[in-house]
């Protein structure tokens, strides 16, 4: 099934994957083996309890956009949530973004569709909103919308932490659109096509382009490597493991009376790390395990074992040291370091050219679901801050944090609760 001239009609052939949507009990198939009818034929249903692109198995391809609304009218944001959902829904079935088609048409009016994606299946194609604290009050401290007594208190601006090196035209915004598919023309379709439909409500302020998924979310993928080379991904929070993904992703109904609405959503951390690449490729083999705690080849901890096996902090090493060292990025990130602080990581290689020195500008676009920022990414962040010895190769360039409201009911548009 392909998107284009021939292909509306036939999205009902995918009928099957998403009649499986019970496995998981969120109506969404997440299970590749249910959900792959053929090369690039995967789809994920838009709707369902939990929005698509966050349980779901990490695509291999990422567009991000962080928008500004430029409206002030209440009315205006919430149309265009509606032709976002709509958009959103038949793009992900593997359609076109407008109802029309790219060349069906009159040829007297643009297209409600821009093209680049005719004979293109749907790839996976997962559409994840978001919501930044612009849009409850904006920098001046203005409530455009209405909605600053449903502001929930832990969505505001991340602080400012150690090593951070902003870059302002890369941080914040008022809305995000997480796009992730097997191809990356279709996820930027699908950006390029939001972004279209907003023009004159919205206007895209950064945008990130991922390739090489750093995390696996499913125990069913095998784990990536990110651009230093090393297994990433190995102990993140899975889409089976339903206690963890209660305690730490998904926010609870009495979490924040303000932000009631947001039950069942989560929080979406977007960091820019650029990695100093051709520093790290100086390391000796030995010292990058040291810092990463785990060795490179099979993922494994220092302490022993297969890349699953749990890490041994107290393991003896030489000299008095512990085999894991006291800085190693795993021993320093992990729930038992940090009062038991878990996330969901679901980041992007990048590699955006060349920067003024002529080195690599590249790093991990690193994006983590969490129930509270505040209990599961800030200290997990201040620690690495303090004594990682990853830190020396990091430079954060970019950040953002969203409320991603919870799934999409039938007959409701992106983020309703928030609204009624
Ligand atoms: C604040 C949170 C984290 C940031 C920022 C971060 C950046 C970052 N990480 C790597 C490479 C690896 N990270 C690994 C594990 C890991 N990282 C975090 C958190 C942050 N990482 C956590 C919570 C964990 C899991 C710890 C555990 O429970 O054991 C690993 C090991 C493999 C794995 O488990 O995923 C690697 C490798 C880079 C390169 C990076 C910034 C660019
Ligand atoms: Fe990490």
């Amino acid at each position: 099934m392909v998107r284009g001239v021939s292909r509306r009609g036939l999205l009902g052939g995918g009928a099957a994957a998403v009649g499986l949507a019970g496995a998981y009990g969120l109506g969404r198939v997440d299970d590749p083996a249910t959900a792959t009818a053929g090369a690039g034929e995967e789809r994920y249903p838009f709707r369902g309890e939990h929005q698509a692109g966050i349980v779901t198995p990490a695509q291999d391809r990422l567009h991000f956009a962080a928008f500004d609304v430029t409206t002030d009218s209440r009315d205006e944001l919430v149309a265009l949530l509606q032709l976002w959902t709509a958009a959103a829904e038949r793009m992900t079935g593997g359609g076109a973004a407008g109802p029309v088609g790219p060349v069906e048409g009159a040829a007297d009016l643009p297209p409600d569709d821009t093209g680049e994606a005719i004979g293109l299946p749907a790839s996976g194609l997962t559409l994840t909103f978001g919501f930044g604290p612009g849009l409850f009050r904006d920098a001046a401290g203005t409530d455009r919308f209405g909605l600053a007594d449903r502001q929930p208190a832990s969505l505001k601006d991340l602080p400012h932490f150690p090593g951070d090196q902003l870059v302002g035209r890369r941080t914040g915004g008022d809305l995000c659109v997480q796009a992730c598919a097997q191809d990356p023309q279709v996820a930027v379709h699908a950006i390029r096509n939001l972004a279209r439909i907003g023009f004159g409500t919205v206007a895209i302020r950064w945008s990130q382009l991922g390739f090489g998924r750093t995390s696996s979310t499913t125990a069913a993928q095998d784990t990536p490597r990110n651009l230093f080379g090393f297994k990433d991904g190995t102990a993140n929070v899975r889409a089976e493991d339903d206690t963890a993904l209660g305690e730490h992703v998904w926010v609870g109904a009495d979490d924040d009376a303000a932000g009631s609405w947001l039950a069942g959503g989560s929080y979406l951390v977007a960091r820019r790390i650029n990695m100093t690449i051709e520093t790290w490729d100086r390391q000796t083999l030995a010292e990058q395990e040291g810092i990463v705690g785990r060795a490179k080849g099979t993922g494994a901890p220092l302490s022993g074992g297969e890349e699953t096996t749990p890490p041994d902090f107290a393991m003896p090493g030489s000299n008095d040291q512990p085999v894991i060292p006291v800085d190693a990025h795993v021993r320093v990130v992990h729930p038992s370091s940090n009062g038991g602080a878990q996330m969901l990581r679901r980041g992007y290689n990048f590699v955006d050219g060349t920067n003024e020195l002529g080195g690599l500008d590249a790093g991990l676009f690193f994006l983590a679901f969490v129930r509270d920022p505040e209990t599961d990414f800030v200290p997990v962040q201040l620690a690495m801050a303090r004594s990682d010895a990853l830190m020396e190769y990091l430079r954060t360039t970019g950040s953002a944090l969203f409320a991603v409201p919870a799934g999409v009911g039938e007959g409701e548009h992106v983020g309703q609760a928030l609204f009624t």
